[in-house]
């Protein structure tokens, strides 16, 4: 029995249920520890987003939430099933798709569907029926009788999470859904994701992509070798961090030079020709710089506003220091 109290219930303490509640979730493979205790709570009918780099243990922890691999220790409640008693009635309330996807690519799209439609014991003519019309909601009916192997990576993915729908989960694991995916394809699967939601389901997702934390996630939490190191709203975690700025930039070096000497307590970069000024980016304190740039007869040639973003949360949080990949975004 682990030393810590078990605090995972099917009910929070506003009365609301919880999908998924873990304690003190542990696993290594051999000497690396992969997940180091994480703690979880996640309200039903939302959408979690377990961001992180690479080989933080994102995927890890979703396999053992959805029971494909044991955790040497801790607890967890899915959908009201306790994943070491009960892992049959877990599996029963979830699906999963991700990176170890179920799409078999030598059959058609439909007979994927039926093969699902199968595993979950539907009659053939319910069968027939659920799998079109997950087929036609996901835009795939006119792809349906060609292999899944000619499916461009969002039809793959869009099939995928079709086939999870087949079994009418209320609680969905995404592991990386718009990985490698375009743009177009990317915004796709985010507004799946909504409509999901919208039709109550809960959604745990993980992701390396901060704009997608941000624009889907009701709560974020940031794993880094193994440990939660926040966790909240992106607006909450963005308040963690300072950084907010405003940047003057000058194109002749004589008027920044004397900006530079007038505003003596901004931060300067002599050589891109900018001044940084503290600022929480508000309204009211954007209009006492500008009022007191204006007494001071600064005239900058541009002037931006920078409020910390995830992409700040995230490197501050988790040590990274990869330029390439922040200017990426
Ligand atoms: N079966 C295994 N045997 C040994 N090590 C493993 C095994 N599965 C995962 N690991 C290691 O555990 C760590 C976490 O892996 P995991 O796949 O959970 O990370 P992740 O956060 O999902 O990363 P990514 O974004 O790259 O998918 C990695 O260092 C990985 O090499």
């Amino acid at each position: 029995m682990p030393s810590y109290v078990m605090s995972t219930s099917t009910f929070d303490t506003n009365g609301s249920t919880v999908a998924v509640s873990a304690v003190g979730l542990r696993k290594s493979y051999g000497d690396k520890v992969v997940l180091d205790g994480i703690d979880l709570r996640i309200p039903t009918g939302s959408v979690f987003a377990l961001l992180g780099p690479n080989g933080a243990g994102k995927t890890t922890a979703v396999k053992i939430l959805s029971t494909l691999i044991s955790a040497d220790d801790g607890q967890a409640l899915v959908g009201g099933h306790d994943l070491a008693a009960d892992p049959q009635g877990v599996r029963a309330a979830i699906g999963v798709t991700g990176q170890f996807s179920a799409v078999d690519g030598l059959i058609t799209g439909e007979e994927n569907m039926l093969l699902m439609a199968d595993l979950h014991h539907l009659s053939r003519s319910d069968g027939r029926r659920v799998a079109a019309e997950l087929l036609e909601r996901f835009d795939l009916t006119e792809a349906a009788k060609k292999p899944a192997s000619t499916y461009s990576g969002g039809m793959k993915r869009r099939l995928d999470i079709a086939m999870t729908l087949v079994g009418s989960p209320r609680i969905i694991f995404l592991d990386e859904p718009t990985t490698g995916l375009d743009p177009r394809a990317r915004h796709t699967m985010w507004q799946i994701i909504r409509d999901l939601v919208s039709d109550g389901v809960t959604v745990f997702l993980t992701t390396q992509y901060l704009d997608e934390a941000d624009e889907l996630a009701d709560r974020i939490a940031v794993l880094n070798d193994g440990r939660i190191v926040a966790e909240g709203t992106a607006e909450e975690l963005k308040r963690l961090i300072p950084g907010g700025h405003v940047r003057l930039r000058f194109t002749d070096p004589d008027t920044y030079r004397s900006a530079a000497s007038t505003l003596g307590e901004a931060s300067h970069d002599d050589e891109a020709l900018t001044l940084q000024l503290p600022s929480d980016g508000s309204q009211r304190e954007l209009r006492s710089i500008l009022d007191w740039l204006d007494a001071a007869g600064v005239e900058a040639d541009e002037l931006t506003v920078h409020t910390p973003d995830l992409d700040d949360v995230f490197f501050a949080l988790t040590g990274g220091t990869d330029q390439t990949e922040e200017s990426a975004r």
